[in-house]
């Protein structure tokens, strides 16, 4: 089986680039049958608000939610972390709807605006722990959401400090509200069981470790829905197997997308 990816809108280009990089079939998904065809889901990062809408018209949402009450594994990174949600902060009026299962609270633009986008580096000891690699991991925060609460079944896979501009903005009396610890340290990526949630986009770097995480979240759930890898670069040297931690990281030298 292949791993679908919700392609109304932002970053699912990337995420199935990605996934061809490491070997796994990734395919666009834009109508509810074709749920029926995938193991698994990344929902991409983009404008949630707008996502949303799309999602609506096509009448996406009974058939997510249905996916991920099956247990399918399903990733939001960015803006799909938001739609994952039980609870969002911080939201256009009127709200969006939201697929839901991952239970915590996002503030939707915890780190400000468009402009207030940066990157830093993140410490990510699980990944490094399960993917080798090194015990840091790139993250690219674009007007990015962050998780200020969890429920007890959700484990906390990365934390970043908080910027201090986002603690002397408007948004710091929002966060206040829900959880006063928000305003040191953030929540940026978690698990609960087969959902998982990024804040930040691993599908604009080089380096592959989430996404290589989240195929085996993929194939550790059923042996009958191990995912295919794609035919082309099956044959290609550049297939990169489990655990082989050298061919992680992409040898090409990184621009950064964020200055601060
Ligand atoms: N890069 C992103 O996906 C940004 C998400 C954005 N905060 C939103 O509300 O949609």
């Amino acid at each position: 089986m292949a791993i679908g990816v919700l392609a109304f809108q932002g970053s699912f280009n990337e995420h199935i680039a990605v996934l061809r990089r490491i070997g796994v079939k990734g395919v666009e998904i834009r109508k509810p049958e074709q749920l029926q065809n995938v193991a698994a889901l990344i929902i991409p990062g983009g404008e949630s608000t707008t996502m949303a809408k799309l999602a609506e018209f096509h009448n996406m949402f009974p058939a997510l939610r249905e996916f991920v009450k099956m247990g399918k594994p399903v990733w939001g990174t960015c803006a799909g972390l938001i739609f994952l949600a039980n609870k969002v902060v911080g939201q256009k009026a009127g709200g969006q709807e939201l697929v839901g299962g991952l239970d915590c609270t996002v503030h939707r633009n915890f780190f400000g605006s468009q402009i207030q986008s940066f990157e830093a580096e993140i410490s990510v000891p699980h990944i490094a722990d399960k993917e080798g690699g090194p015990p840091g991991f790139r993250g690219v925060f674009i007007r990015a959401p962050a998780i200020l609460e969890v429920g007890p079944e959700v484990d906390v896979l990365a934390e970043v400090p908080v910027p201090d501009k986002v603690k002397n903005s408007d948004i710091a009396k929002e966060i206040q509200e829900v959880n006063p610890e928000c305003l040191n340290k953030v929540a940026v990526a978690v698990k609960q069981g087969n959902l998982l949630g990024t804040a930040f986009h691993p599908e604009l770097t080089a380096d592959s470790r989430w996404h290589m995480y989240f195929v085996k979240m993929v194939n550790d759930q059923s042996e009958e829905a191990k995912i295919e890898t794609e035919t082309e670069t099956e044959t290609s040297s550049n297939i990169i197997k489990s655990g082989d931690s050298s061919a992680l990281q992409d040898p090409k030298i990184e621009l950064p997308i964020y200055l601060p």
